[in-house]
């Protein structure tokens, strides 16, 4: 029979007035952190402090800190919690003298390393559980007192043995401390497998599923309040009592943030390293060149149903060997297509790139002149683009539009005005999580980073049939002038078909494989031909976020029924892949927006493309608005840079799982798997997964021929099968190859 621990008289509902519970949160570098801090402040109204398990700091005056604190989360973590580097501080928690003590709550690798520093066993699963979710048998007693049915996500390959024999409630001559709580024997495979226990006396619980996960239900929640009566009702029976002995402890909490930061130690651990003054004089330089023209914004609009933006690049004649077009065709996601145009005469728009590898900030300005230095890491790039859209943003400025003879209005629906397109690769992504590149990465030469300030574009508003001609430059009415003029006239030159050119190709597989996140680019000696089904991130002028990770996916054929296709979508495979990427999502951009302003609209729902079915996720956050105030308060960018590289070419937890790719793959994914799209001078922004795409290699690799480069991969989980999934890679590649199609030489 299980002992029971009460009488715990319930304590005030989670937001009765009562002083906010202060919760220690102790991450474990893991993807889902975030969302249990929502969870906590959600289900019991907490204030959460984030320490990472290799916070030297914490580590060093754990017990002073402890005294700030109520409780302590234990989060989940990649790798065993046997090993010191996977759990760090999380061991001293289990040490603690009865004076020091406190409520202790563990998930996943934070219930095994309370279960293993108790006597328990930890095992591999014969089969892992990664998004799985299943029915939780429990106690109904303690923490699952009152819950009916526990439905719960679990991530895990490990697991917690207390004893031999089959399910008990009772503690094991092994672990004669601790007491099981919860089973899942739902797994044959596997047999039964601990799901919760808890301390005989000390205020130490843990579970090893997931409460927190979009599909665990309600009940997760439940369960923390139920945890939160009990690790109250303790401490006053202790009597204990939140203390901060002193202003310098106050100073050493305060910097412990309300969220895990992305990178590895966070703003808080940034090398301390003194810039030159000559590389701080150049970004001002930079940032001082880049707004130049700040000030103006012309536009007009004509109408034009059913004009693509290729044949719009046509009939206006557009160099299309300088260009940046986004080109959406058919899906709800693509409503407008852009056209960047980064020449304007003798001059060039501006363009900023950066270099992982060497992290080389080079800056091309107007006249072409070139200004680089080794800057100390990416986060420099950052406040340069957000300052120069901050200062073009034409609604700062009296003086800026003209538009049939109204002056002073903005085509409020057009979400790029001008500003910033380019591109993000992988690795730079992998720099913002602090994992370094592969070593052959340095031999490559590719930008990391390369947007150019688009100071003239147009956009083709394909739901209403209107384009809109615009520029940032100053005196530009006779540019905006003429390319209106072309547009009225509606005439459309047919391409000169001879040598086949990227034109031609990007034509080709815009026909043979449309895509509502297509893009042709072609800036320097990036050449990029993409038919992304994949929105990556986008953001509106109001702070709306939207995420749209794709998961799963099946090619279609004659014998592929849409009933079938969802058939397999919804296996328990792909389902489990969508959810690990959509907890991961949550995370990313809780993290920024805070758990409380994440919202799942649509949650595994199957969309058609033209060769395949896919199941998409949508995760929304709400940045807090310009009204709002604080000139601090974060942007779309912040999302953008808190959220690399996309999810859904990681897996979680991302950190580790990079580092993993990293070392199998053994060379640069570049600008595959990473972003592409704009950011405007109004505030909005849309980036797209680069997939589906067809990269063009650098001129100096190859004198004698073009080589393009299509990458293609898909998530491998312990469900997956190889054949299976060799096919569905050679799916996706074949979407892109398309383009490619009447070429001879092919080589997959
Ligand atoms: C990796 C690719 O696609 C990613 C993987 C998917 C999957 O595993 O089902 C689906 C969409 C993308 O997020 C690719 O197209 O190369
Ligand atoms: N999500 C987790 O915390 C996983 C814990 C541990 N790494 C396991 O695989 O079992």
């Amino acid at each position: 029979m299980p002992i029971a621990l009460g009488p715990f008289p319930p304590l005030g509902g989670s937001h009765s007035g009562l002083p906010r519970p202060r919760i220690l949160y102790i991450d474990a570098f893991d993807s889902f952190s975030n969302n249990i801090v929502g969870l906590l402040e959600q289900s019991i109204n907490a204030v959460v402090s984030v320490a990472r398990i290799n916070d030297v700091e914490v580590s060093r005056c754990l017990l002073d800190i402890l005294r700030a604190f109520d409780a302590v989360v234990i989060g989940p973590g990649p790798g065993h919690p046997a090993k010191p580097k996977d759990v760090g501080l999380i061991n001293q928690l289990w040490q603690l003298q009865e004076a020091d003590i406190l409520p202790i709550f563990g998930v996943c690798l934070g219930f095994q390393s309370l279960c293993l520093s108790h006597g328990a066993r930890i095992e591999r699963l014969q089969r892992a559980r990664h998004g799985t979710v299943s029915k939780i048998q429990h106690i109904d007693m303690d923490i699952f007192q009152g819950i009916r049915n526990l439905h719960a996500t679990q991530y895990h390959s490990l697991y917690a043995v207390l004893g031999e024999g089959t399910t008990t409630w009772d503690s094991t001559p092994q672990c004669p401390l601790m007491l099981p709580l919860a089973w899942d024997s739902s797994d044959e495979l596997n047999g039964p497998i601990l799901m919760a226990a808890r301390h005989l006396y000390k205020p130490f619980w843990g579970v090893q599923f997931h409460p927190e996960s979009i599909c665990t239900s309600k009940e997760g929640m439940d369960m923390i309040q139920n945890w939160w009566s009990r690790a109250q009702a303790w401490s006053i029976s202790r009597q204990r009592s939140v203390t901060i002995a002193d202003p310098d402890m106050t100073a050493k909490i305060d910097r412990l943030s309300a969220v895990a930061p992305p990178g590895v130690d966070g703003m808080r651990a940034t090398r301390d390293i003194c810039l030159s003054d000559s590389i701080d004089g150049m970004i001002t330089d930079v940032k001082f060149d880049l707004v130049r023209n700040a000030g103006t914004f012309l536009w007009r609009k004509v109408p034009w149903p059913s004009i693509t933006p290729v044949m719009l690049c046509e009939n206006l004649n557009l160099d299309r060997s300088r260009i940046v077009m986004l080109d959406s065709q058919g899906h709800a996601t693509g409503r407008f297509s852009i056209i960047g145009i980064p020449t304007s005469g003798q001059t060039q728009a501006p363009e900023i790139t950066y270099r992982s590898t060497d992290k080389e900030l080079c800056y091309t300005s107007r006249r072409g002149e070139l200004l680089s230095a080794q800057v100390d890491s990416i986060s420099r790039i950052w406040p340069i683009l957000q300052d120069t859209l901050d200062r073009c943003d034409p609604r700062s400025y009296d003086r800026y539009c003209f538009t049939s003879g109204l002056k002073g209005t903005l085509p409020e629906s057009v979400p790029f005005w001008g500003g910033f397109m380019g591109y993000i690769s992988y690795e730079a992504g992998l720099e913002t999580i602090d994992v370094k590149p592969h070593e052959s990465c340095y031999n490559d030469g590719r930008q990391d980073i390369k947007f150019a300030f688009i100071e003239r574009s147009i956009v083709i508003d394909h739901r209403a049939g209107d384009v809109y001609v615009q520029s940032l430059l100053p005196d530009d009415e006779c540019w905006i002038r003429e390319m209106r003029a072309k547009i009225r006239s509606k005439r459309i030159c047919l391409p000169k078909l001879d040598a086949l050119s990227v034109w031609d190709l990007y034509q080709r597989l815009r026909l043979k494989n449309p895509a509502p996140h297509g893009a042709y680019v072609c800036l320097g000696d990036t050449v990029i031909l993409s038919s992304s089904p994949e929105r990556f991130l986008r953001w509106d002028r109001k702070g709306l976020c939207q995420l749209r990770p794709i998961k799963g996916t099946v090619k279609k054929g004659p014998d592929m029924t849409r009933d079938e296709a969802h058939k397999i979508l919804n296996s328990s495979k792909e389902r489990a892949e969508n959810l690990m990427i959509v907890d991961l999502v949550r995370h990313d951009l809780s993290g920024v927006v805070g758990a409380a302003n994440v919202r799942v609209p649509k949650c595994m729902v199957v969309e058609e493309y033209e060769t395949v079915y896919q199941l998409v996720s949508v995760i929304e956050g709400q940045l807090p608005t310009s009204e709002d105030g604080k000139s601090t308060a974060p942007k779309g960018l912040d999302v953008l840079k808190a959220s690399l590289p996309p999810g859904s070419m990681t897996g979680a937890p991302k950190k580790r799982s990079c580092e993993i790719l990293r070392d199998i793959e053994k060379r640069p994914r570049g600008i595959y798997s990473g972003v592409l799209g704009y950011m405007d001078v109004g505030g909005g922004g849309d980036f797209s997964v680069v997939i589906r795409t067809a990269i063009k290699g650098l001129d100096k690799e190859h004198d004698t021929c073009d080589v393009w480069d299509i990458g293609a991969g898909g998530a491998i989980t312990i469900q997956s099968d190889d054949k299976a999934e060799f096919l569905e890679m050679e799916t996706k590649v074949t979407s892109a190859l398309r383009a490619f199609e009447a070429e001879k030489q092919v080589d997959i």
